[in-house]
């Protein structure tokens, strides 16, 4: 398939099989017996991250070959262009390792400094979000299987008290707190990996503010899901998160994501990662 930003759709749609597929490979690998390794960031990785980094990275290159694909295991040095993918093939390893099922995959296309197609799977809760131009949802077919039933999300309005927010399981700071300090949060959900963007997508929860470090391809996919059901991911001065940006490493700053985007003037994000 030729890569231009006319058909963002198709390009959605297509990703869909490719994160489908490598979620059923993560869920299969599940209850196997996977050793972990620390990384230098001191988060996890596994076989089952790089298998399904292999398995992504060559759908990629068959569908859209010479496009670049950034990802976290193999290929975070990889250099970008015009078009490039950003993946990561197992958000949220310490829940895969623990059971929790709050994992998924990420695939992103960016074109430029900003996402233009995604998809997120998370098959231990059997769901699939996609983005072109519109955000969909799915209940992700079978083991094999490539029948989607889409229909359309939107975010909801956020309501005067009661906020949801979203909150990393593992990873909390001071910042992020302040931060949530200043809302009125009705309810803190512990959720992990891209699975907060889809949620606040599908207007089961209202914010998710993240000041620790975070990766792009840990972002970018959610982001896109959620910028196109109506919400926004906005880092300092409200400004959306951009992407590409090898010379920092990959590396995201403070960010915000939300469904209701009248809540964005009332934060204030640190300008450095905590
Ligand atoms: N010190 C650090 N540096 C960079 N990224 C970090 C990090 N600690 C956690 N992360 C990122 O936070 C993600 C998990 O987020 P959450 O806590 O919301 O589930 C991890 O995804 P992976 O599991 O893909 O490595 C990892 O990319
Ligand atoms: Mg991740």
């Amino acid at each position: 398939m030729r890569l231009d930003d006319s058909h963002p759709e198709d390009i959605a749609l297509k990703l869909a099989p490719i994160a489908s597929e490598a979620a059923h490979l993560l869920r299969g690998m599940e209850n196997a017996l996977i050793e972990k390794r620390i990384k230098d960031d001191g988060s996890p990785t596994t076989a089952a991250d790089l298998a399904a980094e292999q398995l992504i990275i060559r759908r990629l290159n068959e569908a859209w070959p010479g496009v670049p694909v950034v990802a976290e295991e193999t290929a975070s040095t990889a250099h970008t262009g015009d078009f490039f993918f950003l993946v990561d093939p197992l958000d949220g390893t310490g829940d895969f390792l623990n059971g929790t099922g709050e994992y998924s995959v990420n695939i992103a296309l960016i074109r430029g400094d900003r996402p233009l197609a995604a998809a997120v799977a998370a098959p231990a809760m059997g769901s699939i979000w996609i983005a072109g131009t519109t955000a969909r949802m799915s209940a992700m077919p079978e083991t094999g299987g490539s029948t989607f039933e889409w229909r359309e999300i939107k975010v909801r309005q956020a309501p005067e008290d009661g906020l949801v927010a979203l909150v990393s399981r593992r990873h909390g700071d001071i910042a992020t707190e302040a931060c949530l300090s200043v809302l009125s949060i009705g309810t803190r959900r512990m959720t992990s990996s891209a699975l907060k963007f889809c949620l606040i997508a599908s207007g089961e929860a209202d914010i998710y503010v993240r000041c620790g470090a975070t990766m792009e391809w840990d972002t970018a996919a959610g982001d896109h899901i959620l910028s196109c059901a109506g919400g926004s991911v906005v880092g300092p001065g409200s400004v959306s998160l951009t992407y590409g940006h090898e010379d920092r490493g990959y590396r995201n700053g403070p960010f915000a994501a939300m469904g209701d985007t009248s809540l964005a003037p009332k934060l204030d994000l640190p300008v450095a990662v905590a």
